[in-house]
């Protein structure tokens, strides 16, 4: 993975390197202006002595029994403080390192929390995960948590994520206490028409190169080449010109978010206090995350003072002055913006916008590939918007059925649980129950399964959202958050890059429909992957593509 990476240039002759493989120690000790104030034989007998004292101190039964207490006493305290004020759904008797518990989480959370509602039907329960109880409130509760500001999200992902932590900065970027990324992400990537004919130019391009012309049936490498689109499509709107198509820095945003998100998932396996020395130590994801940070940094600086010098020359030269429209351009204008390093800046925006949207666009595909019917009607929607408003905004929202089928793929591989939060001081629920400070909380999701609230939640249908929004059901469109439906959040915290995810996967979508035949392998059928509470789209489809002929 890693092979792509050039350090940058004369990078070996400022970092020396060191000459030995023997420990540093013990150069020093044998190192002739430190030898001879030691006599040798004195010195061999000195050492013989220290080994026996080492090997007395580990053949003593008292320092085990010392060790075994303290151990004990460790683990107690943990268990103890960990406990919530809330039943516990998957506790185990007899569980002292929770193995059991995270089994029962990793394979069977959905289930769980559909029994614990019988049990508990309006109140809060715990479940525990590898890292942290978290407490799951029913969905009646959602409106309540959208709105409390002592309920923070902000904050949830930096202690989960483990925000400061060397080689992580991009979620330090991500989530600042202050709104720079944020207001831009809101104010110039949502509705901005201008980045539309650049979305539209480089899937064009990326489907072209990665997909290829092949009028033969063929199987895609399903997530490197569906990634693939999402990262040119991002990149060209976030990075620019100079490095949207660029193969090192498509590989190394792709890399970083991989590393990233599984560098995080390692560390919630070890207990809270080892979790610092894992990651600068024995973690190969976060070492590389540290390597990504670095060349990201050393890459975005020679952009930036690129950018800068062709702007000085066209001052000097009384030329019009160039003009970038990307999210470089947009962080560099905005106060406080050159203050960050634009590396990490980049690398914060791939973090959210990569993952999240590139898995939308696989369970998108499987479903449409999957109900071959509402490819015709999906092509001519596209056709008509297009024809009448051009690649822009307008057209984007006048595609009501993709915005449907959006709606619909996201809704059966969504998460079971949404509103991840932390309280920041001890709140009230309306239910009487008290969340102590640092609570971290979940709320209900199960419903976008239920019969109760969809018929026929398992299946499939391409037109249900549009269906209701016909009906007048005002959260029925793609980026809308309600009551029962919070799959982009809610509240202050709601999911600011919705806009751009819906335009840009509308736009994704469209010229994969309109340039290629897609199906499943015969027979292949595909269901969404669970991991505890959150689920991933089914990794391992037969996805075949052959190019149209009719163009
Ligand atoms: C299908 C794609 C996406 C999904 C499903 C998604 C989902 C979410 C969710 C669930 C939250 C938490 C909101 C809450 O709990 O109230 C969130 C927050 C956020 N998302 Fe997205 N997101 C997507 C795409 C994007 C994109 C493309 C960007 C950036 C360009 C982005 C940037 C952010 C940021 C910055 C936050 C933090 C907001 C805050 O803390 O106030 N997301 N997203």
């Amino acid at each position: 993975m890693m092979s792509h990476f050039a350090l940058p240039s004369g990078q070996h002759s400022v970092i020396p390197k060191y000459k030995s493989e023997r420990p540093m120690w013990e150069e020093f000790n044998n190192h002739p202006i430190n030898s001879q104030f030691v006599h040798s034989d004195a010195r061999s007998s000195e050492k013989n002595k220290r080994n026996r004292m080492i090997a007395d101190i580990f053949l003593n039964i008292r320092i085990w029994t010392l060790f075994a207490l303290f151990g004990g006493v460790y683990i107690y305290i943990q268990n103890h403080r960990r406990r919530p004020p809330f039943p516990v759904i998957n506790t185990h008797a007899n569980d002292l390192f929770h193995r059991k518990a995270n089994q029962d989480y990793a394979t069977n959370a959905s289930a769980l929390i559909n029994t614990a509602f019988t049990t508990h039907p309006t109140t809060p329960f715990a479940l525990a995960l590898p890292n942290a109880h978290k407490i799951i409130l029913p969905a009646c509760l959602s409106n309540f948590v959208k709105s409390n500001r002592d309920l923070d999200h902000r904050e949830l992902v930096r202690q989960d994520f483990y925000a400061g932590y060397p080689g992580f900065e991009a979620q330090d970027v991500l989530h600042a206490r202050g709104d720079m990324l944020l207001d831009i992400i809101k104010t110039k990537l949502g509705q901005n028409d201008g980045i539309m004919s650049v979305l539209d130019v480089n899937l064009k391009t990326a489907l072209r190169i990665h997909w290829g012309e092949e009028r033969e049936w063929r199987t895609l490498d399903w997530h490197a080449d569906t990634t693939v689109i999402i990262a040119c499509a991002a990149s060209s709107v976030f990075v620019g010109p100079e490095k949207c198509d660029d193969e090192e820095w498509l590989k190394l945003v792709q890399g970083y978010v991989m590393a990233y998100f599984s560098a995080v998932g390692e560390l919630h396996a070890y207990p809270a206090w080892s979790r610092r020395i894992v990651q600068r130590f024995f973690s190969p994801n976060a070492s590389a995350c540290r390597k990504y940070v670095a060349r990201a940094r050393v890459i975005m600086r020679d952009v930036v003072a690129d950018r800068k010098r062709r702007v000085e020359e066209a001052k000097a030269d009384g030329r019009d002055l160039p003009v970038w429209n990307d999210a470089l351009a947009w962080t560099q204008a905005a106060p406080g913006g050159k203050e960050v390093e634009a590396g990490d800046l980049q690398l914060s925006l791939a973090m959210a916008a990569m993952f999240t949207t590139s898995e939308l666009f696989r369970q998108a595909l499987i479903d449409v590939a999957s109900h071959p019917d509402i490819i015709a009607p999906l092509r001519e929607e596209y056709q008509q918007q297009s024809a009448k408003h051009g690649i822009s905004v307008a057209a984007a929202n006048g595609m009501v059925l993709m915005d449907s089928v959006l709606k619909e793929s996201q809704r059966r591989s969504a998460a079971v649980v949404a509103l991840e939060r932390v309280a920041l001081k001890d709140v009230i629920l309306p239910t009487g129950h008290t969340l102590p400070r640092g609570t971290h909380i979940m709320v209900d999701s199960t419903s976008l399964l239920s019969p109760a609230h969809y018929s026929d939640p398992e299946s499939f249908v391409a037109d249900r959202f549009l269906r209701k929004r016909e009906a007048g059901d005002n959260f029925s469109q793609f980026v809308q958050s309600g009551p029962d439906y919070s799959v982009f959040g809610g509240g202050r915290h709601i999911c600011p890059g919705r806009f751009f995810a819906g335009n840009e996967l509308k736009i994704a979508m469209a010229h994969v429909l309109d340039k290629y035949n897609i199906r499943l392998k015969k027979g292949y059928v595909s269901t969404p992957l669970e991991i505890g509470v959150y689920k991933v789209v089914d990794s391992k489809v037969a996805f075949e593509i052959r190019r149209r002929t009719e163009d």
